[in-house]
């Protein structure tokens, strides 16, 4: 039988903009009812342009940001939230990872304590145990035992990522949201870093949620594809069936490799249609 490691039901966001005491304002629908389901061991993709509403659905998955409807569960159990935040057990199930590790590194940790420090926030795990998960998980992402006492400006970008995914991985939570992961990396070192994820997927069953605007990277990962658009989700199937027969123009624009001012001038006139 299936394992259901996230389902979302019916998730909108809205934001509302502008507008002071008096004032009427605007209101943005980020998202717009988005419904989903992925299974343990799995990796959905979510594809869409700047804007479409992926780093906001990433936020909900991560319980960082709440919907302002709908329901998201994770194996199963709906997400509370409650005046004192999301119960700490359901937070630490899912971990993500950003495109750009440099930024969440503080340069003056030592990778070792960078790896340690979500036990120490998290659990009550004696130091000695601390050490052995933490350089057990520096050697599962590809680095080395003499990294543990090395600060981060001393590693490359495709390093940093590693570390970075050492650190989510700590927590051995069940989901991780990889947040344009490999999108700031030289392409060599992309099909190392996809290639690590494949390899701890299997070792650890874990189920990803890789939100990627490059196509060739999610025909590679994703077992199913989302493709995000204003909001919405206009197409979400296997990954064949959305690469082999997609179904919305906007997506058969994307996959066809249509020149950039088609895409432009089919995207102005779907805006003008839903306007
Ligand atoms: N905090 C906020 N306040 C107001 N509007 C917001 C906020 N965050 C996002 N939005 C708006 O919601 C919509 C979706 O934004 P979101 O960042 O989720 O898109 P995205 O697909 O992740 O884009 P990008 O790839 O550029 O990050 C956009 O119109 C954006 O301007």
């Amino acid at each position: 039988m299936s394992e259901i490691v996230l389902e979302t039901r019916g998730i909108t966001r809205d934001y509302h903009i502008g507008g002071g005491f008096f004032g009427k304002g605007r209101t943005i629908n980020a998202l717009k009812g988005i419904d989903l389901k992925v299974e343990k061991g799995k990796t959905l993709a979510i594809v869409g342009e700047s804007g479409c509403g992926k780093s906001t659905l990433a936020r909900i998955m991560t319980m960082i940001d709440a919907p302002t409807s709908g329901e998201l569960l994770i194996d199963g159990k709906p997400v509370e939230i409650s005046n004192k935040g999301v119960d700490s057990e359901m937070r630490r199930k899912v971990q993500i990872v950003f495109q750009n590790p440099y930024g969440s590194l503080n340069p003056r940790q030592k990778i070792g304590d960078v790896l340690m420090e979500p036990l120490i926030i998290n659990e009550k795990v004696p130091v000695k145990e601390r050490r052995e998960r933490a350089m057990e998980m520096l050697l599962k992402v590809g680095l080395q035992a003499e990294h543990f006492n090395r600060y981060p400006h001393m590693f490359s970008g495709g390093q940093r990522q590693r570390i970075a995914i050492a650190r989510a991985l700590m927590l051995r939570p069940r989901l991780l949201v990889l947040d344009e992961p490999v999108s700031a990396l030289d392409l060599s070192v992309q099909a190392q870093v996809l290639n690590l994820l494949a390899d701890l997927q299997e070792e650890f069953g874990l189920t990803y949620v890789f939100i990627s605007h490059d196509l060739s990277v999610v025909r590679y990962i994703a077992d199913e594809v989302m493709v995000m658009y204003f909001g919405e989700a206009v197409e979400y199937g296997t990954r064949d069936a959305v690469f082999t027969d997609p179904q919305h123009e906007y997506t058969q624009s994307l996959f066809a490799a249509t020149p950039r001012a088609d895409v432009e001038s089919i995207r102005k006139r779907l805006a003008e249609k839903a306007a």
